[in-house]
């Protein structure tokens, strides 16, 4: 098997009033292998978010399939699919809606390990490790979500993504909140996490320079289809739409403009 995750012809309509269905995707195929970053780009409102819990199997396309290591995603939650489950984590872009705030830190980092073959000490262990790289200090594990402010509590749902050795993150604006160092650090763990594991990730994000940075491969979004698709150095230097003509040239203009 070449691809970890594979899109077919994936279509999702809302129901908006009176019967009315609008069209959100439109029929999208592509592929993501072990060890590979995807990015996933487009202007607001194109159906990144959308597309991203479809993906995860939180919610199910109108038409179309997502299959995890062969397996539907939207049925991950199954009993039988129960041990692939932690294999494939989310990090929303809202930590206060992705975090149940009375749950303790440590309670949090333990779900996605129950699975892995570890003894207590290796446990013990990834956990703190996790925590020391995104600068959490060790005491956090007795507090409870609430007790964070929103950059912690990103990073606290950051930790719980990587803390499983997971084998696909889909990461939606994961840093766009963050200060610049905590950005740095958290985009260098994950290439590390890369590196040691052969991690994929779908990067969605708005920040162009980031995604030149981490992905191996752009898709890129536009009125819910995909326009353009292909090696990050390719897109960037060369691209073939307008809409990634403008997606570039506004991240550059931004930053002319700091
Ligand atoms: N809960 C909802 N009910 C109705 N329409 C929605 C809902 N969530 C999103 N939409 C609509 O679906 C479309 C796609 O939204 P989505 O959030 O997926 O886009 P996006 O590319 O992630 O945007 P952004 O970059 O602003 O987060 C938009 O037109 C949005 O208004």
């Amino acid at each position: 098997m070449t691809e970890l995750l594979a899109v077919q012809n994936v279509s999702f309509s809302r129901s908006g009033g009176r019967g009315n269905t609008r069209p959100i995707l439109k029929g999208l195929n592509f592929e993501v292998k072990p060890g590979e970053t995807v990015a996933i780009v487009g202007q607001s409102g194109t159906g990144k978010t959308t597309l991203a819990h479809i993906l995860a199997g939180l919610m199910p396309p109108t038409s179309g399939s997502v299959r995890y290591k062969g397996v539907e995603t939207q049925h991950l939650a199954h009993r039988q699919n129960r041990s692939l489950r932690p294999d494939l984590q989310m990090i929303f872009q809202d930590p206060y809606s992705s975090l149940d705030p009375r749950q303790t830190v440590s309670a949090i980092m333990d779900e996605p390990l129950w699975a892995r073959a570890l003894d207590d000490g290796q446990k013990q262990k990834r956990v703190s490790d996790m925590l020391h790289a995104l600068a959490l200090p060790p005491e956090s594990l007795g507090r409870r979500a609430h007790e964070f402010s929103g950059g912690q509590r990103q990073r606290i749902a950051i930790a719980r993504a990587l803390v499983g050795y997971p084998s696909l993150v889909i990461a939606d604006e994961a840093v766009s909140a963050l200060d610049a160092s905590a950005q740095a650090r958290v985009l260098n763990l994950l290439l590390e996490q890369q590196q040691q594991t052969g991690l994929s990730l779908v990067f969605i994000s708005h920040d162009m320079a980031v995604v030149q940075h981490m992905a191996h491969r752009v898709i890129v979004l536009a009125d819910g289809a995909i326009v353009e698709e292909g090696p990050t150095g390719q897109v960037f230097a060369n691209p073939r739409s307008a809409h990634t003509a403008a997606l570039i040239q506004k991240d550059l203009w931004k930053d002319t403009n700091v």
